[in-house]
C-alpha cells in the first residue's frame, strides 16, 4: 500500500492519498500537526505545568489507539469534573429554547444511556457505543491537531475524532480549542441523528482525494454547519397552533458555548440561507463570535445541497462507502 504521504497519479492527474479502509485511519496517528500538549502563548493553561503534563498523558494514550481497540478511559479528577459541571449546568438551561428539536430529543437519551450529567464527565467509549447503535457513527481519540483533510476524511467512515482533555479550570466558560465539553455537549448528540449523520458523512466523502483547495472549501462548509450551523424549524404547540420557521442552533460551537448560543439567536449576527457554493468561500473569525451564520432548512436538504455541490469539485472520480466492509469504493466517472 502507498505510504500516507505519496499520491496516486491517474490519467486524470494527481490524486492525494486517502483512506480506503477503516484501519487506514490508524495512519493519521503518525501525521499529527502538533501534539495536544503544545499550547498557544495565550492559552489559559500555558504556565500550568501540571495541566500540560495531564494533556500530554491523555494525548499519548490517544496516539497509541488503533482501530478495533476499546477507546481509552480517562480517570477524570474532581477539578476536571467540576469544570465540566459548570459548563453542563449553564448550557443545559439554554437547550430547550435554543437547540434544535433533534438535539433536544437526543440529549435525554444520552443522560439515560451514557451517564451524561453535571457530576461526571462521560467516557467517549460509552458515548461511541451509543452513537454506533444509533447511526453507525463512532468516536476516535484524537492525538493532537489533525489537518482538515484527515479530519474530514474520517467522516466518510462515520468516524469523528474527539479530544478527551478538558479546558483549563481557570476559565470554564472559555476554550480556544476543541475540548471534551465541546465534543460531548456540542458534537456527539447529533451524530445519533440519522439525517445529521448522513449529512456529515457527505462532507467526508467529498473530501476523499479532493484537491487542497477543495478540502479548504469543504472545511469551510463544515465550519458553517457542523460547527456553527443554524436551522429553521416549525414548532407545533400543544394547543394545536404552529410557529413556522423558528431559528434554532445545531452547530457544536454554539451548543458548547453558553455565550454564543445566546448571541446566535439575537438579531446582532447576520443569518443567511445555507448555500454550499456561497458558504464554501465565506471567511470567518476563529476567536470571536461569528458575525454571519448560515441557516439550513433541514439536515436532509443540507445533505442534498452538499452532494450537488460536490459534483462541481475537480475530483475526476466518484466514491461510494460500503458499510458492510467499511471500505470506500472508487467509481470512475468515465
Ligand atoms: C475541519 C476541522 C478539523 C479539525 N478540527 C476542527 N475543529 C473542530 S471540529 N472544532 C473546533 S472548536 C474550536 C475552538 C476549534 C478551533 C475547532 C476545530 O478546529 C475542524
Ligand atoms: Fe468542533
Amino acid at each position: 500500500r502507498p505510504s500516507a504521504s505519496t499520491e496516486t497519479v491517474t490519467a486524470a492527474g494527481r490524486v492525494p492519498w486517502f483512506p480506503r479502509r477503516l484501519h487506514d485511519l490508524d495512519t493519521f496517528a503518525t501525521k499529527v500537526l502538533e501534539m495536544g500538549e503544545e499550547l498557544d502563548a495565550d492559552h489559559p493553561g500555558v504556565h500550568d505545568q501540571a495541566y500540560r503534563q495531564r494533556r500530554a498523558e491523555i494525548t499519548a494514550r490517544a496516539k497509541a489507539y488503533r482501530t478495533g481497540q476499546p477507546l481509552p478511559r480517562v480517570p477524570y479528577t474532581p477539578e476536571e469534573t467540576a469544570a465540566w459541571g459548570t459548563v453542563y449546568r449553564r448550557l443545559r438551561t439554554l437547550y430547550p429554547t435554543h437547540a434544535c428539536r433533534e438535539f433536544n430529543h437526543l440529549f435525554p437519551l444520552l443522560e439515560a444511556n451514557c451517564d451524561y450529567g453535571p457530576d461526571r464527565i462521560p467516557q467517549i467509549e460509552d458515548v461511541s457505543r451509543f452513537l454506533h447503535e444509533c447511526t453507525g457513527f463512532s468516536l476516535r481519540p484524537v492525538m493532537g491537531l489533525l489537518s482538515s483533510r484527515d479530519f474530514l476524511n474520517a467522516l466518510a467512515f462515520r468516524v469523528f475524532f474527539s479530544t478527551q482533555y478538558i479546558r483549563h479550570p481557570s476559565k470554564p466558560l472559555y476554550t480556544p480549542e476543541p475540548d471534551v465539553c465541546h465534543e460531548l455537549l456540542g458534537h456527539a448528540p447529533l451524530f445519533a441523528n440519522p439525517e445529521f449523520a448522513a449529512f456529515a458523512q457527505e462532507i467526508g466523502l467529498a473530501s476523499l482525494g479532493a484537491s487542497d483547495e477543495d478540502v479548504k472549501q469543504l472545511a469551510t462548509i463544515f465550519w458553517f454547519t457542523v460547527e456553527y450551523g443554524m436551522c429553521h424549524q416549525d414548532t407545533h404547540h400543544a394547543d394545536g397552533t404552529v410557529t413556522r420557521g423558528e431559528l434554532k442552533a445545531f452547530g457544536a460551537g454554539l451548543l458548547s458555548s453558553f455565550g454564543e448560543l445566546e448571541y446566535c439567536l439575537t438579531n446582532q449576527p447576520e443569518h443567511r440561507p445555507f448555500d454550499p457554493a456561497r458558504t464554501a468561500v465565506q471567511t470567518y473569525p476563529v476567536t470571536e463570535y461569528q458575525p454571519v451564520y448560515f441557516v439550513a432548512e433541514s439536515f436532509r436538504d443540507a445533505k442534498e445541497k452538499v452532494r450537488e455541490f460536490a459534483k462541481s469539485l475537480r475530483r475526476p472520480f466518484d466514491v461510494r462507502y460500503d458499510p458492510y466492509s467499511q471500505t470506500v469504493q472508487v467509481l470512475d466517472s468515465r
